[in-house]
């Protein structure tokens, strides 16, 4: 069931991959930021840019979704140093769950305090519509508790601990900052907050399923995010994850809707531009240091 040491993900891999990048890119990022489906965008606000096809990159898996360019950009974003996927990596694409993690680690080698997690992503709760943005507070990992987990197997407390806590996945402080520039920026009509709950797709959820989610208590249903969280809290960096709401789960028999990766991908272009000004807005605010924020 674990993968043996030879598997390319060890410490040292990670190691050699972020050697290699620290080589090539004079930035020396303090933020990594994800782009969710549709959302690669978001790497193009990046000012100074040393861009790698993943392709191009020792030991890095290949995007192969559409709406994943697969792109690692470094850059500045309001004169912060920051690193951007521009494509990430999906358990339903056939990797292992340690190798579409992998990326976390090699943040934490650059020197990366804090990751912002993007994803697109179905509303679960009735209040939501389309096109609401929400802060991720809290995360379901139903495939976690059966064992499909990104940590299963030899720990190396070189990068964290072996029973890594959760219940302060989300960084409070970094949730209560967001709110407050979604606020400022007038976003507050389809800013939200809630859970998350990762399933493994690529088929999206029955009916029957949506209803057992939200009865669950989740918010919203996607198909990533989560376990780049626990790897990232893990390796003790600070995490702030946001979903886009891109379409509303199928709650109702009688329902004629269908969800669907066009429609996923048409939302995220809508709200681009807002997505970019929030997550640069917000990068602009968190300060360096692990204790403070402006
Ligand atoms: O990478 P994210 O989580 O944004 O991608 C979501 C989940 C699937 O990959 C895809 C479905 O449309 O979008
Ligand atoms: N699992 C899942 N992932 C999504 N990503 C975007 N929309 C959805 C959805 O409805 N379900």
């Amino acid at each position: 069931m674990f993968p043996d040491s030879n598997n390319g993900y060890s410490y040292e891999d990670c190691q050699a991959t972020a050697d290699w990048l620290l080589a090539q890119a004079a930035v020396r990022p303090q933020v990594a930021i994800v782009c969710g489906s549709g959302m690669g965008g978001l790497a193009d606000t990046l000012k100074d840019q040393v861009a790698f096809n993943y392709k191009d990159i020792p030991n890095f898996p290949l995007s192969t979704v559409p709406g994943h360019a697969g792109r690692l950009v470094f850059g500045t974003l309001k004169g912060r140093p920051c690193v951007c996927m521009q494509g990430r990596f999906h358990l339903y694409e056939g990797y292992p769950i340690q190798k579409i993690t992998k990326p976390m680690r090699i943040f934490a080698l650059l020197g990366v305090e804090t990751v912002i997690l993007t994803n697109a992503a179905g509303g679960l709760n009735q209040d939501f519509k389309v096109g609401d943005i929400m802060i991720i507070k809290n995360h379901i990992n139903i495939a976690g508790f059966a064992g499909n987990h990104p940590l299963a197997g030899p720990n190396d407390d070189r990068f964290g601990v072996r029973f890594p806590c959760m219940s302060d996945a989300y960084d409070r402080d970094l949730q209560q900052l967001a709110l407050d520039v979604g606020q400022e920026l007038g976003y507050g009509d389809f800013l939200r907050d809630g859970v998350y709950c990762v399933v493994g797709g690529p088929s999206f959820e029955t009916i029957a399923e949506c209803r057992m989610l939200h009865k669950l208590g989740a918010d919203a249903v996607g198909m990533s995010t989560v376990h780049e969280t626990i790897v990232a809290r893990h390796c003790g960096m600070r995490v702030f994850a946001l979903s886009l709401i891109t379409n509303k789960a199928v709650m109702e028999y009688d329902s004629e809707e269908k969800a669907n990766h066009e429609e996923v991908l048409e939302t995220s272009r809508v709200r681009a531009s807002q997505l970019e000004t929030f997550v640069s807005n917000l990068v602009s605010r968190i300060k360096p240091s692990k204790l403070s924020y402006s």
